[in-house]
């Protein structure tokens, strides 16, 4: 351990049976390790912890390079990983979906119950093929990382439990190295007050208003040329700050300000860590069931019932957001289609009310045909018109022209694919954190009849959700 790390041990008051829970995972791993021949066998001990681990103090405060954290839209149940047992990853160039699936999808099949690999990939794996990380800062996040985990704290309702995923016979052979990670794995006590971060000192816009001015004129005149039908411009605020960000005191206070949303962090031992508050699921898969969703189309809340109704009707009765919307609707469905066996949309549209604003939602749920995996869902379904456009190539064209900055993980999938089941959120509505410097990205769907400080403003609201944490 470095110097760094040993201040963060004496930083975290450590809860009381965090020895026995430490001795019960050594003793269940050594146990769990019998019988294991040279077949790859993955194995999952579980260790019941009573008092409660602060989520935020416990990723902060490992010395493990991979930190994670996964919630689902909708549920009280949160995953925080630290350390890797394995690790599937790309560097640079595009995503080979083909290596993916068989790196992938063969290994998810021999996962016990609730093991996963969780991770994401970049929005446009191309631009980093081109130009070899425009920015530096997505660099540890390379074109794609998948992490089974070392350790799971998994919170569930009242419900807590420590996990240790095993692999072998890799982990059989360095055991002790396992041993060695139980035992410094910390188990921060519960907190009263969560620790807060700096207010920002200055904001950098990229593009500035102006130039996002001009870039939304030359789209809308492609749009006008019937070049493009509809591109999703999006944009990042840097907020700079005195002292170090601390993205775990950001992920827990944005978490209980943006329900109903994933909330999700990933550091895999780089110098940034991205976090966001996504409401859009890409599509969640459960044996032969797909579900996923248009989300697009955007108002505002209002602060009397009266205003909010109006806000509502307004957008589900808006010619442009329909189109917007209807954009990404129609593609979900064209690349589901060949994949399914039946597709329908039980719903309709209908309002998803956040906390802090809207969107016009569809919701579509498929049966696939047999032997179709996560990795192809991917592929067949991101980018969507929800954070691409349509056609969707020359969209991603013309955002690699014309944005002027690296996406990254912004707006690409990320989740976890486990045996037979899978899901993805869109990691829009996220922030990057590096040293002192936190990067908030969003995005708008820009199609005929969008006006541009319209479609500057609609970001300003929906970076609000970080911004109102630190006004
Ligand atoms: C691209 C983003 O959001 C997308 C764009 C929307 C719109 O323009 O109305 C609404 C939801 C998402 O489809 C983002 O938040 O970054
Ligand atoms: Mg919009």
């Amino acid at each position: 351990m470095n110097t760094s790390d040993s201040l963060a041990v004496s930083r975290v008051r450590q809860i009381d049976a965090a020895d026995a829970v430490r001795s019960s995972l050594v003793r269940q791993v050594r146990a769990a390790i019998q019988g294991v021949n040279g077949h790859r066998t993955v194995r999952r001990v579980l260790v019941d912890v009573e008092q409660r681990v602060d989520t935020a103090d416990f990723l902060r405060s490992q010395a493990f390079e991979t930190s994670v954290y996964w919630a689902g839209r909708g549920t009280d149940r949160s995953v925080a990983a630290v350390g890797a047992a394995e690790v599937l990853s790309g560097k640079s160039g595009a995503v080979d979906t083909d290596v993916l699936e068989d790196a992938i999808v063969a290994r998810a099949q021999s996962l016990p119950d609730g093991a996963r690999y969780y991770g994401g990939m970049r929005f446009d794996a191309f631009q980093a093929t081109n130009n070899d990380y425009p920015d530096r800062g997505w660099e540890s996040f390379g074109t794609y990382r998948f992490v089974l985990p070392r350790f799971e704290l998994i919170q569930s309702g009242s419900e807590q439990h420590i996990v240790c995923n095993i692999v072998g016979p890799s982990d059989v052979k360095h055991i002790d190295e396992v041993v060695a990670d139980v035992n410094r794995l910390l188990l921060p006590a519960k907190r009263q007050r969560s620790p807060g971060f700096p207010s920002p000192t200055g904001r950098t816009d990229v593009p500035a208003r102006e130039n996002w001015m001009s870039i939304i004129q030359g789209v809308l005149e492609s749009i006008s040329a019937g070049a493009v039908e509809k591109v999703v411009m999006a944009r990042s605020a840097t907020l700079s700050h005195d002292v170090d960000v601390d993205p775990y005191a950001v992920l827990q206070q944005l978490a209980p300000a943006t329900p109903n949303c994933f909330h999700f962090s990933f550091d895999f031992g780089g110098d940034s860590t991205f976090v966001g508050a996504s409401p859009e699921r890409l599509f969640r898969q459960t044996n032969c069931t797909v579900y996923s969703e248009a989300v697009a189309g955007t108002r505002s809340r209002a602060q009397t019932t009266r205003e909010d109704r109006a806000l509502r009707d307004d957008l589900m009765t808006s010619d442009k957001d329909r189109r917007e919307h209807a954009f990404v609707e129609d593609a979900i469905r064209e690349m589901l289609a060949p994949l399914c066996t039946t597709l329908d949309s039980p719903n309709q549209r209908t309002e998803m009310k956040l906390s802090g604003g809207r969107h016009i939602w569809t919701r579509i749920e498929g049966t696939l045909n047999d032997d179709v995996s996560p990795v192809a869902l991917l592929a067949a379904l991101h980018p969507t018109p929800a954070v691409g456009g349509v056609p969707s190539e020359r969209a991603l064209e013309t955002i690699r022209e014309r944005e002027g900055f690296d996406r990254g993980w912004y707006a690409g999938p990320v989740g976890w694919i486990g045996k037979d089941e899978a899901e993805f959120a869109v990691a829009i509505r996220s922030a990057r954190i590096r040293g002192a410097q936190m990067a908030l990205y969003s995005g708008a769907g820009i199609v005929r009849g969008s006006d541009p400080q319209e479609e500057w403003d609609e970001i300003e609201q929906k970076i609000g959700n970080f911004l109102s944490l630190v006004d």
